[in-house]
């Protein structure tokens, strides 16, 4: 998991520099922030109807939500690229939230 991270982190990197005409993440970048914000909007919403269709059970509904899921990390990936924020960064985030309670970290915010 982590390696393909890093794998595709590189490779997003280098595509900063790319030729739009010939790379969609050098088309993303070339067209700024609102397009690469408006992609995640949109994989976002078909994330989540793909989600409701999987309820279901159904095999192939199930296929589509961990595409859609892959869409929308890949668009995340693509905006922290853009900002130059380091994916390492989210991880890091995430792995310092461990072992604390949604619940307790949400009171410690309302007693602020
Ligand atoms: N993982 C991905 C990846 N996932 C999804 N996508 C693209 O994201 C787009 C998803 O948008 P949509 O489904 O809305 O399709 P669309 O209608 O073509 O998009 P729009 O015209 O609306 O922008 C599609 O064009 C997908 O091909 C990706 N494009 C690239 N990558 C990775 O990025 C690397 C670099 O890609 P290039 O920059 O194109 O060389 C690739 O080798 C892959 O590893």
């Amino acid at each position: 998991m982590s390696d393909t991270l890093e794998q595709l982190t590189e490779i997003l990197e280098q595509r900063r520099s790319a030729d739009p005409a010939h790379s969609y993440v050098a088309s993303l970048h070339h067209k700024g922030l609102n397009k690469i914000l408006e992609k995640i909007g949109e994989e976002a919403t078909e994330t989540i109807l793909a989600a409701k269709d999987a309820q279901t059970g159904v095999e192939t509904h199930r296929q589509a939500v961990i595409a859609e899921t892959a869409d929308l990390w890949f668009h995340s990936l693509v905006m922290l690229s853009h900002l130059g924020i380091a994916h390492d960064d989210v991880l890091n985030e995430l792995a310092r939230r461990f072992g604390v309670s949604g619940l307790d970290e949400k009171a410690a915010r309302s007693a602020d």
